[in-house]
């Protein structure tokens, strides 16, 4: 694997067309040139595109991110791993199995939701590259999300797996994303505070 995923996962950008005003090929550049350090195309919800447009999409932003060295991640879309030559795949708990998911793709990343204890208990953690930890705050991004379930999240993690990639992701804005950090967390992962802001550069910047 080319890439230090604890490294990439500092600034973790998760974008489809659904979450942007502007043109997402535009908004992704920026956001590259401004520092992200990993993108995850989740093209999904109300508003997302399908089939070829979902495919011609991806292509762009694929590129984008290929130019720039940074590792592309697909959302919970396995058929579009090989297609689009994707680094990754991020899946939650409803999701493929991360179990199918290793024996498929045994050299790529894959990322996997971890919400709680229970979830923990019933995940095949070993298999995975990295975690996604939260919602840590409430989020009006994705319908339906989880409940918050703040910092102390990362810190409980941190302490069972003191070795293991995890990123917070969850209502992370410029203001908070430090305190995420502080509790042990390798990276920050966000939507709205890259999508819904006006200027991307001091955003990345701040984050
Ligand atoms: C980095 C990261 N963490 C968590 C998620 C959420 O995944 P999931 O629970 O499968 O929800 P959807 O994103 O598929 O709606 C994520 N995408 N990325
Ligand atoms: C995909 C996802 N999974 C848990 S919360 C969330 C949405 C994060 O979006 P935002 O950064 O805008 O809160
Ligand atoms: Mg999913």
């Amino acid at each position: 694997m080319p890439y230090q995923i604890k490294q990439n996962l500092r600034k973790y950008f998760i974008m489809g067309s659904q979450n942007c005003n502007d043109d997402p090929v535009r908004v992704l550049e920026s956001a590259v040139k401004a520092g992200i350090t990993a993108f995850q195309f989740r093209e999904k919800g109300e508003g997302s595109l399908t089939g070829d447009a979902k495919l011609e999409l991806g292509k762009q932003l694929r590129a984008i991110c290929r130019g720039y060295h940074i590792p592309f991640i697909v959302n919970d879309d396995v058929s579009l791993v090989d297609t689009l030559d994707a680094d990754g795949i991020h899946v939650g708990q409803d999701d493929q199995s991360v179990d199918e998911l290793r024996n498929l793709f045994p050299d790529k990343i894959i990322g996997l939701s971890v919400s709680n204890a229970s979830e923990v208990a019933k995940s095949p953690i070993h298999l995975v590259d990295y975690i996604g930890a939260g919602p840590i705050f409430s989020t009006r991004t994705k319908s339906d999300a989880k409940s918050a379930v703040g910092v102390e999240w990362i810190a409980t993690l941190r302490e069972q797996f003191p070795n293991l990639p995890i990123v917070g992701i969850g209502g992370i804005t410029t203001e908070n994303a430090a305190s995420v950090i502080s509790k042990g967390a390798d990276g920050v992962s966000f939507i709205s505070a890259i999508t819904m802001t006006e200027d991307i550069k001091e955003a990345v910047r701040q984050l």
